[in-house]
């Protein structure tokens, strides 16, 4: 591929005609963010390698700089140095657009003892935190909205008296609000058990096995059960304190290696991705079941995946899926950009938390699909794409989204296009585009 960035506010990719090669995952950011925190808040030294650099990352790392969290960077690894209380009891922290930093934060930031105000870029304040903040309201935390009800900025201030009833919490709308809970577990589990109880459906459910096996890691146990009416139920036996596991190594990104997978699948191959195997605890691992269902070639050792196919060029096109995407939301979007090149119509359902992430993905998806030439249905929680017969050349816009410029970046492989605002890849992927062009030819 031949990037050619004309200016820094978009991006001409050429058609990518192969796609061959390594590539070293960035960590994961779903799991730099919930071992910064735990290490911060665990008793002892915890040394980080691995950890992703980016605005997510950054947003975690600089709100516990704010809190006292002694945070030390020495070459490629962070030492951290954790208690169970944060040193700094009074902070202006800025969350960014980084729905898991603000989200765990809040629960953990509410049992303090302290006054907090967190507040982020325009669409955070857009983004829903209703139901985790009447989740931790019966349990005392003292949370006021400065603007809008159910939504960022926020002011916290010192819990008052604590019930131990059941936690509620709904998890209809994100999973991060229960990871949120379940992580705040020493501060919530001193004299009784936390018992969470989880309302109405339960989304993205991976993430919650892998917030438990994180906690894990760092010496907390969380166990599942079921309420006599069927409710899962989450318990934390009290006395939880997290201990530091010495070193910790973060997996590579298992949703950013989905964009090189995808790659491998339409280019042909083969397409390698390390920090990414079989022993990975994200559950956007599973988008190579989307892959192999499409028909492409996928391989998989403990800490490596490769993928690989005839490519476009030699008459691959992927099987037409209609599929549930609720267990992988991130990867799903791939899926989606991939279906332009299907053999038939896709159907991607259950994903309406899609309407309340970056952007309202399932929208700008819509209208970013229709513009390469394809029919598209958007519906209150699914999309159904009838892939153009000849894909339309167009300029991509990205929406702050840096899944919809990744993602999108796929559509290269059957047409030249136009990325607008390719930076916003930062919040997860910082060099995304370099690592692409790396691996591909025009
Ligand atoms: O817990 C996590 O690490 C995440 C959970 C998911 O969000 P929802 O639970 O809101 O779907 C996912 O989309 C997000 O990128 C990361
Ligand atoms: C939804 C995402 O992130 P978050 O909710 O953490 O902002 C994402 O990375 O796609």
């Amino acid at each position: 591929m031949s990037a050619a960035a004309t200016a820094s506010s978009f991006l001409d990719l050429a058609t990518i005609r192969s796609a061959r090669g390594d590539l070293y995952l960035p960590g994961s950011k779903s799991v730099s963010i919930r071992a910064l925190l735990l290490a911060a808040l665990a008793d002892g030294e915890t040394c980080l390698s691995g950890l992703l650099d980016s605005d997510d990352a950054r947003v975690m790392r600089e709100a516990l700089k704010a809190c006292g969290v002694p945070l030390q960077q020495h070459g490629d690894e962070w030492q951290v140095r954790g208690a169970a209380r944060f040193p700094i009891r009074e902070a202006d922290i800025f969350v960014g657009n980084s729905g898991l930093s603000v989200r765990t934060l809040v629960a953990v930031l509410a049992f303090m003892e302290g006054r907090y105000r967190l507040s982020g870029v325009p669409r955070m304040h857009e983004r829903p935190i209703g139901d985790l903040v009447d989740a931790l309201r019966p349990l005392g935390a003292q949370i006021t909205y400065s603007q809008q009800d159910g939504f960022p900025p926020l002011l916290i201030e010192p819990a008052q008296a604590r019930s131990t009833q059941p936690v509620r919490v709904r998890g209809d709308a994100s999973s991060q609000f229960l990871t949120g809970i379940l992580q705040s577990a020493p501060l919530l589990a001193r004299e009784h058990d936390l018992i969470v109880d989880v309302e109405g459906e339960l989304i993205s459910k991976p993430y919650i096995d892998l917030s438990i096996a994180l906690m894990q890691r760092f010496g907390v146990t969380v166990e599942r059960s079921q309420t006599e009416s069927g409710t899962p139920r989450f318990t934390v036996a009290a006395g939880a304190r997290y201990l530091a596991p010495g070193r910790f190594h973060v997996e590579g990104d298992a949703s950013s290696a989905s964009y090189f997978l995808a790659l491998g699948a339409l280019a042909g191959g083969p397409v390698r991705v390390h920090g990414m195997g079989s022993s990975c605890l994200q559950g956007d691992v599973r988008f190579i079941d989307v892959l192999s269902a499409m028909g492409a070639d996928v391989t998989q050792g403990e800490d490596w995946t490769e993928v690989q196919s005839a490519g476009l060029a030699g008459g691959f096109r992927p099987a037409a899926f209609d599929t549930d995407f609720n267990h992988i939301p991130d990867a799903a979007m791939t899926a989606a950009v991939m279906a332009l090149f299907a053999d038939g119509p896709c159907v991607l359902k259950n994903i309406g938390s899609w309407r309340v992430k970056e952007t309202d993905r399932i929208a700008a998806m819509a209208t970013e699909l229709a513009k390469l030439g394809a029919a598209v249905e958007a519906g209150p929680d699914f999309l159904r794409i009838t892939p153009p017969a000849v894909l339309k050349t167009a300029a991509i816009d990205t929406y702050d989204d840096h899944r919809m410029a990744m993602s999108f970046s796929l559509a290269a492989c059957g047409v030249p296009l136009r990325i607008h605002d390719p930076g916003c890849v930062a919040k997860t992927f910082p060099d995304y585009f370099l690592r692409l062009a790396a691996l591909t030819s025009a």
